[in-house]
């Protein structure tokens, strides 16, 4: 039995088969990633792993139990937590108190007693600060620890967001383009901080544009293109697949041909 277990996933929006019949699995320190052209469907079959979707098809295993189509929350509760495209980082607060949400998003503490400041809600905001600062200092934060999170830079808003994720203490941790938009360096800083989580027994799910990245970090690749699964294996094979070939050169030929037409 896999950590996570996607069985036979599909969604149709409106007529069109957005994901069909997708199935893989990730094994605990295992870095798996999900590429294919623009629109293959990526961002769909994340969206239904992590419980934004409901799939129309298929099942989501989650060790061992279904949990499929199950809200987000409840996902984090069994170990599955993600990182969004778009920053979902509070800008104008500080840096630790962005990683220290990430322990509230946790608990279901007693609001009352946080609204008046109860001793018990004291000490769990002090627990929830302990917390976010070992993992500052895990993501190579932590001397910005009282920082406002709006002037980061953006490799470092991007470690941040991992760091919350962090939080919730995952067994599953789905990385939604971990690398868009930072350069060479801070890329690198993220690979690192990717395959450490991953060999502290994390599985990760990865979607990313950048194939240089996904070629280096990934155990294991599953391609898509127009919603179907048309090749998995480990990265160098996958790179010599002639249907993954084609797949990307026929999308840069369908932009040449509209580009032309335009
Ligand atoms: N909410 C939606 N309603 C209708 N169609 C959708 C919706 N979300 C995605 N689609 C369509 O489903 C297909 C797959 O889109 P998706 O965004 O999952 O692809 P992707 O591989 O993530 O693309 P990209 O690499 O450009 O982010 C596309 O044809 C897209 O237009």
């Amino acid at each position: 039995m896999s950590l996570l277990d996607i069985k036979g996933l599909g969604i149709t929006f409106g007529g069109l088969r957005a994901v069909h019949d997708v199935s893989f699995s990730v094994e605990p320190g295992q870095i798996v990633s999900v590429i294919g052209p623009n629109g293959a469907g990526k961002t769909t079959l994340f969206n239904m792993i992590s419980g934004v979707y409901q799939p129309g098809a298929g099942q989501v295993i989650l060790n061992g139990t279904d949990v499929t189509g199950m809200e987000p929350n409840r996902l984090a509760e069994r170990g599955m937590s993600r990182t969004f495209q778009n920053l979902q980082i509070f800008q104008n607060m500080t840096v630790l108190e962005n990683a220290a949400s990430g322990f509230h998003l946790k608990e279901r503490g007693p609001v009352l007693a946080d609204l008046l400041g109860l001793p018990s809600s004291r000490k769990r905001v002090r627990a929830a600060h302990e917390g976010a600062m070992r993992l500052l200092e895990r993501v190579g934060l932590d001397r910005a620890a009282e920082r406002e999170a709006g002037n980061l830079s953006y490799g470092a808003l991007k470690r941040l967001e991992i760091a919350r994720a962090l939080a919730l203490d995952p067994t599953v941790l789905l990385l939604d383009e971990p690398a868009a938009g930072c350069n060479a360096v801070e890329t690198e800083e993220i690979d690192h901080l990717i395959a450490e989580v991953a060999a502290s027994g994390v599985a990760i799910l990865l979607v990313e544009h950048d194939m240089k990245m996904v070629m280096r970090i990934s155990n294991h690749i599953v391609v898509l293109d127009h919603g179907e699964k048309i090749a998995e294996d480990d990265p160098a094979t996958v790179s010599r697949d002639p249907a993954v070939i084609a797949a990307y050169l026929g999308t840069e030929a369908e932009a040449e041909a509209a580009h032309a037409d335009g």
